[in-house]
């Protein structure tokens, strides 16, 4: 018998053919009956952001198995998947240099003002050329501060020193020599970073760690030139002191991919800043690489179900 699989999330119709070669495989969302049918024999799952804990696992007790489609797994709860027994796969690498893209590409709309300024075009209030209080800051030779230079951080610093001559300054668990060597970045402390950057910009994994890891403090440390970039997850920064540090003029700009909560409150204050950037959690998302990420994630679960390695497996388990 073919084990079963929940596909939490759509995934492109091709792979779903593969799976089912392997599996019976459910294509079901978290909020439907069907879910909660299949879960007692489940064995394995794919899928991305939905929160798996105790609770969940408790209602799975043949699963062997989770496949996230996304790098960041901070919805997984790994301690107790790895006490279960249960395989937790991710899908690093192959999302790293669209995401650096992404990042990249959020920094320079927020330093040049490109949305505000489009906006200004098709509101019809281009009239003249504009003037200094609509000109945007340089990006070229500034300094970047990276908080979390792993892999999307690496490649972000990349474009910003190869393609821009910027200054790279970096904060990490570890000392990256790699990166000093290749980038001429500089390890210093997150304080020194955030006192020097004209960037601050944040790529760590959400963990225990980093959770709140920017709030008002820290953004009391920045230049009140900075714009601060978070392409990470919303819940490494204090978005209620990004709010007042914004409000109060404390730093410049700031550019946002992902949010404390997603989608953001429709009446969130940052909706209303034309200085800051609000992305929809794009960071991964072209066609090509959420096909990469799917992909990887769907050999992840053939090779667990059939006993193997998964190539991405993130905790020490192996049934
Ligand atoms: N906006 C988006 O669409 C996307 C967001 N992401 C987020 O980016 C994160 C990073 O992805 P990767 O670069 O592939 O992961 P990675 O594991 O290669 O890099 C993370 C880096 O953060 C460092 N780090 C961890 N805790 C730290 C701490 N407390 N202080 C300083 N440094 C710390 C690690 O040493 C590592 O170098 C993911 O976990 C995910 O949350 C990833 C992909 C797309
Ligand atoms: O992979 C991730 O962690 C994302 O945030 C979406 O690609």
């Amino acid at each position: 018998m073919k084990p079963k699989v929940i596909v939490y999330n759509r995934i492109p119709e091709d792979l779903m053919e593969k799976l089912s070669s392997f599996c019976d495989a459910y294509q079901c969302s978290p909020e439907s009956e069907e879910f909660f049918h299949h879960l007692p024999t489940a064995k394995g799952m794919i899928g991305s952001g939905y929160t798996i804990d105790e609770n969940l696992l408790d209602k799975a007790p043949e699963l062997k198995i989770v496949s996230n489609v996304s790098v960041g797994y901070n919805n997984l709860n790994i301690e107790e998947l790895t006490k279960r027994g249960i395989m937790a796969t991710n899908t690093p690498d192959v999302l790293t240099e669209t995401t650096a893209d992404t990042i990249f590409g959020l920094l320079l709309a927020t330093a040049r003002r490109m949305p505000e300024l489009d906006r200004y075009v098709k509101a019809g209030k281009w009239e003249a050329s504009i003037t200094e209080e609509l000109f945007g800051n340089d990006v070229h030779h500034k300094t970047l501060g990276m908080i979390g230079m792993g892999r999307i951080g690496a490649a972000v610093a990349e474009r910003a020193h190869f393609g821009f001559k910027m200054n790279i300054l970096y904060h990490n668990r570890t000392r990256k020599p790699s990166m000093e060597n290749r980038l001429d970045a500089s390890y210093v402390s997150l304080d020194h970073l955030l006192q020097n950057s004209d960037f601050v910009c944040v790529m760590v994994p959400l963990t225990p760690e980093t959770a709140n890891l920017i709030g008002e403090r820290e953004f009391k440390l920045m230049k009140k030139s900075a714009i601060f970039i978070n392409g990470s997850r919303g819940k490494v920064v204090k978005e209620e002191d990004l709010i007042k540090a914004l409000e109060d003029k404390e730093i410049l700009a700031a550019g946002l991919d992902v949010y404390r909560e997603e989608p953001i409150d429709p009446e969130s204050p940052l909706l209303r800043m034309d200085h800051c950037v609000t992305l929809p959690h794009i960071g991964s998302a072209t066609a090509e690489t959420r096909y990469k990420m799917a992909e990887l994630a769907v050999e992840n679960l053939i090779q667990g179900l059939q006993g193997n390695k998964p190539p991405s497996l993130i905790n020490d388990v192996i049934v």
